[in-house]
């Protein structure tokens, strides 16, 4: 499966703009706030229905506008293509059509068309809270499983309801019988949640550890743990267990929205002791893992977007990366970079690659072709 190209208008600094993509290399050049990140924003949206960071849909319409489309074509096969559209309205729901046909659910197109992102924030993996480790399950998890996303978004909106009612209660007593309704309505997306998660860790980490041999070609031996309160109680006894101070700090203080991932090098905690390239390994290391955990369940080759690697990372782990994603076990690749030569060096050291340079300034992707012309009639 590939993108075969995007169209876009008036989406965040794009008027108007249309792409053709190489089912292989795509690279978007440009100096910074050109617009290359949005290019792979855009990409992500067709796939995942949503932007890759937590901002709101209405601040990816281009600023002054009220509207935004994006429209992009996947090959699925030699023969078969979805047209896939989301349009953006200020202040209203987003649509998205695949084929013409609006979803009634929008979670029923996430897992349609795998995608893993690897940005320069992922380093929050490790280092920051638990929300971004669950993140990257929840992520995992929703584009392999539409009955995970369901349930996922069950669970966050009952959440949101029993932790509304514990403020409301203000450390009294609940007389209205309203907090054991939710607490009977959150047991299966809990269990269904919990249950998926820790099937998901084994598979996970095998592939994780296979990855962190190919970048890293260290010696040093990772995993990973998964952390879950339910592991040890079920899901009435857990609650009854925190009733007393969910009353006093007005909040659900048990369930999955606490779960973490436990990363570990030779048995320690990785945040203690990796170096600064270990971590960065471990890192890249875990978004193959998912890349490749994404392809054998939905049995398409995830699209992955790289931004901005190259200035993270040093030119030995890139180029390394870079070989290992444009070998046949990959499938198509879109990257950005700042230097509009480095990337041709790469490449040309590995032949064969079928790939395409997007020239990126002032929210204007033009192709090499087109960026001769455009040289030449300045
Ligand atoms: N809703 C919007 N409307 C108009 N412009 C926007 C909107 N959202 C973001 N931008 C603009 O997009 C630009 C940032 O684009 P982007 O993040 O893609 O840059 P980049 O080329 O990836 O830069 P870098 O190399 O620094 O990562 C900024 O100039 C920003 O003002």
């Amino acid at each position: 499966m590939h993108l075969s190209s995007l169209k876009l208008t008036q989406f965040k600094n794009y008027a108007r703009q249309s792409l053709a993509f190489s089912p292989r290399l795509n690279c978007f050049v440009g100096f910074n706030g050109a617009g290359k990140t949005n290019l792979l924003e855009a990409i992500y949206y067709l796939c995942m229905s949503k932007g890759y960071g937590s901002l709101a849909d209405q601040y990816n319409i281009r600023h002054g506008d009220a509207v935004a489309r994006l429209e992009g074509i996947f090959q699925l096969d030699d023969q078969r293509e979805d047209r896939v559209v989301v349009k953006l309205r200020k202040r209203q729901r987003k649509v998205i059509e695949r084929n013409g046909t609006a979803y009634e659910r929008i979670s029923e197109h996430v897992g349609r068309y795998p995608v893993v992102i690897v940005t320069p924030d992922d380093i929050s993996l490790v280092l920051e809270g638990s929300a971004t480790r669950r993140r990257l399950l929840d992520n995992s998890l929703s584009q392999t499983d539409p009955r995970y996303l369901n349930h996922l978004i069950t669970y966050n909106k009952l959440l949101e309801n029993r932790n509304a009612q514990l403020k409301e209660l203000d450390g009294r007593p609940d007389t209205t019988g309203l907090l054991s309704v939710y607490d009977a309505q959150l047991e299966e997306p809990a269990t269904y949640i919990y249950e998926k998660r820790r099937d998901f860790v084994g598979p996970f980490t095998e592939l994780l550890v296979e990855a962190y041999g190919a970048i890293s070609g260290q010696r040093e031996e990772v995993g990973l743990e998964y952390k879950s309160q339910l592991a040890d109680h079920g899901w009435s006894e857990l609650l009854a267990s925190r009733s007393e101070k969910d009353r006093i700090l007005q909040r659900t203080t048990g369930g999955i929205h606490r779960d973490d991932l436990i990363f570990t090098q030779d048995g320690h905690p990785l945040r203690r002791v990796a170096s600064q390239g270990q971590l960065k390994s471990f890192v890249l290391s875990l978004k193959l893992a998912q890349y490749r955990l994404l392809e054998q369940s939905t049995s398409r080759t995830p699209i992955l977007l790289l931004d901005d690697i190259f200035d993270k990372l040093d030119h030995e782990r890139v180029r390394q990366l870079l070989e290992l994603v444009l070998s046949s076990a990959f499938g198509q690749l879109f990257i950005t970079d700042t230097d509009p030569e480095r990337i041709s060096a790469l490449v040309s050291r590995l032949p064969g690659v079928d790939w395409q340079r997007f020239i990126v300034a002032e929210g204007v992707a033009r192709n090499e072709v087109e960026w001769q012309r455009f040289l030449e009639e300045e």
